[in-house]
């Protein structure tokens, strides 16, 4: 079961004032802690929660995690290691899930943009029972035992988030089947989320006061197999590469077994402006 690959820390949540700042507030070096995050906007409690993976992410539906505390996952810079597992041979992907990385659980209530609920499509119109019932997003964090393993350099392709999701039976097209536009926004939204970690990267900051939305430019999907309604999946997100104020992500949906249901490409643009 999911819920005992969760560790919430007593110590971590009684120590976790954290800083957070999803604009400017992160040092060059990503010490927020050490430097004082030079800029930071918000101040907020945060109860982290540990989640390491199960071997089989078919686990990772099955729990409730709605129900955990409501925790805020601060985005950082992405230590720019070799991933461990990103290697282009999908079926690889958890061969190593127990090792290596965990994922902290994000919360868009803590997001000004997100936490407009009524305007937010995912959080706010079409979240409800039948609807998109669950979407809790997670980023996926190395521990030091990988970052002092992984020379760095090596691939740039590497896993950033993923999303833990169910589907009711009132978004679908054909009968029984989700809709395929929901299933390209379930995995808009999850790139856009990927983005929001990766722009903290400490080389992406070198002209502060330049924009950092990025809005799609291009999403392509291709539906593999039916996502039947009542369905519970994973969106895992992979960054491949950037190219000035472009930003290319690669996603696929898995089912609960573990099958690959969709795949997804993306390209955010950051804008000139804002
Ligand atoms: C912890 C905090 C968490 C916070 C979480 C919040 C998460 C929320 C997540 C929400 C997620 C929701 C996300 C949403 O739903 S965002 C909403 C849906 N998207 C939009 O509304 C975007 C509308 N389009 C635009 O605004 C402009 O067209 C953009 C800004 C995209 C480009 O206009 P701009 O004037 O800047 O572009 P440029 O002409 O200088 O070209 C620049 C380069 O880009 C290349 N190019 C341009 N277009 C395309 C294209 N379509 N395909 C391929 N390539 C394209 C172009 O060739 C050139 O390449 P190069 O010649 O340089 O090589």
């Amino acid at each position: 079961m999911m819920q005992s690959h969760i560790r919430q820390s007593g110590a971590a949540a009684a120590a976790a004032v954290a800083l957070f700042s999803y604009c400017t507030a992160f040092g060059r070096e990503g010490k927020k802690e050490e430097n004082g995050s030079v800029g930071v906007h918000h101040l907020v409690a945060a109860a982290l929660v540990e989640w390491r993976p199960p071997r089989r992410h078919a686990a990772i539906s099955s729990a409730p995690l709605t129900s955990f505390y409501p925790n805020l996952a601060i985005c950082e810079p992405i230590r720019d290691v070799e991933s461990d597992n990103d290697d282009d041979d999908d079926d690889n992907d958890d061969n190593d899930s127990d090792v290596g990385f965990y994922y902290l659980r994000m919360n868009p209530k803590e997001v000004e943009r997100t936490s407009l609920s009524d305007s937010h499509a995912i959080f706010g119109a079409l979240s409800g029972t039948g609807m998109i019932e669950r979407y809790d997003i997670y980023r996926r964090v190395l521990d030091d035992v990988a970052v002092e393993r992984k020379p760095r350099g090596g691939s740039s392709r590497r896993e950033v988030v993923i999303v833990n999701l169910s589907v009711g039976d009132k978004l679908n097209g054909h009968g029984g089947i989700v809709h395929g536009g929901i299933l390209s926004l379930l995995f808009d939204e999850a790139m856009g989320w990927a983005y929001e970690c990766l722009r903290h990267e400490d080389d992406w900051l070198d002209d502060p006061s330049s924009p950092v939305t990025a809005v799609t430019a291009n999403l392509t999907v291709d539906f593999r197999a039916p996502f039947v309604e009542g369905s519970e999946g994973v969106i895992r997100v992979y960054h491949d590469e950037r190219k000035g104020r472009k930003i290319y992500f690669t996603a696929k949906l898995e089912s609960k077994d573990g099958e690959e249901m969709a795949k997804g490409s993306f390209l955010a643009i950051r804008m000139k402006y804002l």
